[in-house]
């Protein structure tokens, strides 16, 4: 795991209980999990529209605004990169494509 996301995933854990007027992972949790999720929804957006405006430095800037609050999101459920990446690890070598292909059909 990298560094900065040990380090991010270590401080939202220890800002959770924090003064919610002093902190804002505080202040999201307080507000709990449908609106962690709505701001995930809304990075997101903002990172499509910079992609789509071809603005590098804004889907730089929104990017980390999204694995910030996916992070957030991720504590509450207690969850972590580690189970993310477990997952993707899982995947590894495996095609999407033939990976869907393989999909029960309805
Ligand atoms: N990485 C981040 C980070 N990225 C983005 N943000 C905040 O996320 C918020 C999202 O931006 P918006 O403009 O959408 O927020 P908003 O307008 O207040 O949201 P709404 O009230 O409209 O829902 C902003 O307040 C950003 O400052 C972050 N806030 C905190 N961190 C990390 O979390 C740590 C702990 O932060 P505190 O809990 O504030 O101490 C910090 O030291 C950082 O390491």
């Amino acid at each position: 795991m990298s560094d900065a996301i040990d380090r991010l995933e270590a401080v939202i854990r220890a800002r959770r209980a924090a003064d919610p007027d002093t902190s804002y992972v505080a202040k999201l949790t307080a507000k709990g999990r449908a609106k962690m999720a709505q701001k995930l929804g809304e990075e997101a957006v903002e990172t499509v529209i910079a992609a789509i405006a071809d603005d590098r430095a804004g889907v730089t800037s929104e990017a980390a605004d999204l694995i910030f609050h996916l992070a957030v999101l991720l504590a509450d459920l207690d969850l972590s990169f580690a189970d993310v990446f477990a997952e993707l690890d899982r995947r590894e070598g495996v095609s999407g494509l033939a990976e869907k292909a393989a999909r029960p059909k309805d």
